[in-house]
């Protein structure tokens, strides 16, 4: 074995590929993970402070997963003697009768620990929030934020510490698949047993070395923070929780936040959906039809914020016909791995999704039943609809 030679190569150090990568060295599988910008960046999807924790699904199978995530992201917490996760409860609102009766029995069926806000009391638990004429409301006393850029240098540290290798500023420019696949990035020739590709939004790009293209669409988040009137009305350290304002006839789409926190006096409120973007472009994107949702939202349930974003960043998702993530073998070349389409909802999963591409990628059963993820389903829709 060269030095160029691995057990296995993992292309794109967001936070799928990093869980995998260190999955892989726990396994004692000698590792390189690849990464096309200089680390850390934020030019993916997996960069900023925070993100959402919760088992509030409307399918079983993803609060299953979580039982046990929960439990990885508190043993990497120790393992690294690092704060992850910070338990802030998820409020979950919604017209009474559509998605919000599927969270509410999802939650009841798995007894995960809720606490259900009939109007009469909701303003005394949660205070400077109108809660929607028609809508019903109750709280995930298990969710909370995790810290989003933290989690990605305490892996990738984690990862090297197990001898792991990551090289960073090395875009990959072709696959070679074979019984050794060989990966050309561009300043190096790299060979391994087996490849998982974790690219995020290019995946497309990378996958088409293989013949393969995904159902994908990139689209860019606006990342809105908005302006407390009354410095911490909304803040963490007062027990504010993330919400999910479950879509309505107002939005047709989730409207989401996290309390003030990262930013002193800013509570971070998006629109769950955006333009299609090229990933590399996306700067040149600026529709802002989401902020517009997002003012007449915050000025009618949020009067305690300023209904102008103080500060927007951006994202990106890479979502599925069917929102659900992509975890599978490549149909021809099965020593290749894919991780892809996570729909704006796959970082909470993290390490749950490292174990299970690990455990692909070394064509061991995988401790869940992967049916929801296969490529498969993508075939079966387009023939059903010829
Ligand atoms: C605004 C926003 C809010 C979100 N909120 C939540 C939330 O509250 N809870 C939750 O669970 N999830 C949330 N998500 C979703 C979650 O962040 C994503 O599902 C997750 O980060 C996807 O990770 P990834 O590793 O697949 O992609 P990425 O983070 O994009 O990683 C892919 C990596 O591959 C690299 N790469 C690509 N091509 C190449 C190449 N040719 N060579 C080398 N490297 C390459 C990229 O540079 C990148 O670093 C949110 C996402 C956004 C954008
Ligand atoms: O994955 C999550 O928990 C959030 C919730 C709402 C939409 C964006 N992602």
């Amino acid at each position: 074995m060269s030095s160029q030679d691995y057990d296995c190569i993992v292309i794109g150090a967001g936070v799928q590929g990093s869980f995998t990568a260190y999955n892989l060295a726990k396994n004692n599988k000698k590792t390189l993970l690849l990464e096309q910008f200089v680390l850390p960046h934020s030019r993916g999807s997996s960069h900023g402070q925070t993100r959402i924790i919760r088992k509030a699904y409307d399918e079983d199978y993803y609060t299953h997963m979580m039982e046990e995530c929960y439990q990885l992201w508190s043993q990497l917490e120790k393992e690294a003697n690092v704060k992850l996760y910070r338990r802030t409860g998820l409020l979950v609102m919604g017209p009474e009768q559509g998605d919000y009766q599927v969270f509410k029995s999802t939650l009841e069926r798995n007894k995960v620990p809720i606490v259900i806000l009939p109007r009469e009391e909701f303003s005394q638990h949660i205070p400077h929030v109108n809660l929607s004429q028609g809508n019903a409301a109750l709280v995930d006393t298990t969710a909370g934020v995790l810290y989003a850029d933290r989690t990605l240098k305490t892996v990738q540290g984690q990862f090297q510490k197990l001898g792991g290798v990551i090289k960073d500023g090395q875009k990959v420019i072709d696959i070679t698949p074979g019984s050794v696949v060989t990966v050309t990035t561009v300043s190096g020739v790299y060979r391994a047993k087996r490849l998982v590709i974790t690219a995020g939004p290019w995946a497309n790009t990378l996958l088409s070395h293989t013949g393969l293209q995904l159902p994908l669409q990139v689209i860019k988040i606006n990342v809105c923070y908005w302006s407390e009137k009354i410095p911490g009305s909304y803040n963490v350290q007062h027990r504010f929780p993330c919400f999910i304002q479950l879509e309505s006839e107002e939005a047709k789409h989730h409207i989401y936040g996290l309390p003030s926190n990262e930013y002193p006096g800013l509570m971070k409120i998006c629109y769950h959906t955006g333009p299609e973007t090229d990933p590399d472009e996306r700067d040149r994107q600026t529709d802002r039809g989401d902020i517009d949702i997002l003012q007449r939202y915050i000025t009618r349930c949020f009067p305690g914020l300023v209904p102008i974003p103080a500060v927007v960043e951006s994202c990106m998702y890479t979502v599925t016909p069917d929102d659900h993530f992509i975890l599978d073998h490549h149909p021809t070349h099965s020593n290749i791995v894919i991780g892809a389409g996570f729909s704006g909802h796959g970082f909470k999963f993290g390490p749950i999704v490292g174990k299970l591409l690990c455990e692909l990628s070394q064509g061991e059963v995988p401790s869940y039943d992967l049916s929801p993820f296969r490529i498969r389903r993508f075939q079966a829709h387009s023939k059903s609809a010829l």
